[in-house]
């Protein structure tokens, strides 16, 4: 098993974000490493190679974003294949069965395992998924997609603990905490829940969306 228990932190920045780019995806990933940091999740090859150079592990992913399919974090093999050549040695992608451009996710997970040499992280919604993530060969699940798909909306504001126990009482492989874990105490939560690794993204390395929230909630009318 490559992923560590501990602290994982996403490093991602949409093309609409200042710090877009795997310049600074890069430093984010040297600052987590020197913060603690397991592992680093980063999304697509530049980011991917960059987020290498802090040495810790990567899961990678690769969003493909498309007005006909609800599927886009990896969403098929050429996606899988381009990130694991960028350095990734843990491979995320959505295993919900929701419609996608490409491969089913059992095929997928098979694939990227065997053909890549890859583990694959399996992000799900739902104890179901999670159950046949596993089946299908994941090396670990994550609750990534809790509050992102048709069965879990509307998004709660509280991550999903409740997935979390429910996968972890019932599945051998290690289960990862992933969405909204923005608190130390959120996250001390998830490993007495069981996790294994938690993955925290927006509270880490998104500037902006910290600066709207202190204005939102501290800022007086
Ligand atoms: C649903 C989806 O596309 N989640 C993405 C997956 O990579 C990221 O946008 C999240 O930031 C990441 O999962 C970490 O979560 P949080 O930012 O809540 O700590």
């Amino acid at each position: 098993m490559i992923l560590p228990r501990g602290l994982v932190v996403s490093c991602q920045a949409r093309a609409d974000n200042p710090l877009h780019g795997p310049h600074f995806m890069g430093a984010m990933a040297l600052a987590a490493r020197d913060g603690g940091a397991v592992a680093i999740r980063a999304n697509g090859p530049a980011d991917i190679a960059a987020a290498k150079a802090a040495g810790l592990p990567v899961i990678g992913i690769n969003k493909v974003f498309s007005d006909t399919w609800p599927v886009y974090i990896t969403p098929d093999f050429a996606a899988a294949s381009a990130i694991v050549e960028a350095g990734a040695e843990i491979v995320a992608l959505d295993c919900t069965e929701r419609r996608r451009a490409g491969e089913h996710p059992s095929v997928l997970i098979r694939r990227i395992r065997e053909d890549l040499g890859a583990e694959v992280f399996a992000d799900i919604s739902t104890l179901d998924e999670g159950m046949k993530a596993a089946a299908w060969g994941a090396d670990y699940v994550a609750t990534t997609l809790s509050g992102y798909t048709e069965e879990t909306m509307p998004k709660p504001d509280a991550p999903d603990l409740a997935l979390i126990e429910a996968l972890a009482t019932r599945l051998t492989i290690p289960v990862v905490a992933e969405g909204r874990y923005n608190t130390p105490e959120l996250v001390r939560d998830a490993f007495s829940a069981g996790a294994h690794a938690v993955v925290v993204g927006t509270m880490i390395t998104n500037p902006r969306e910290i600066t709207r929230a202190f204005v939102r909630q501290g800022v007086p009318a």
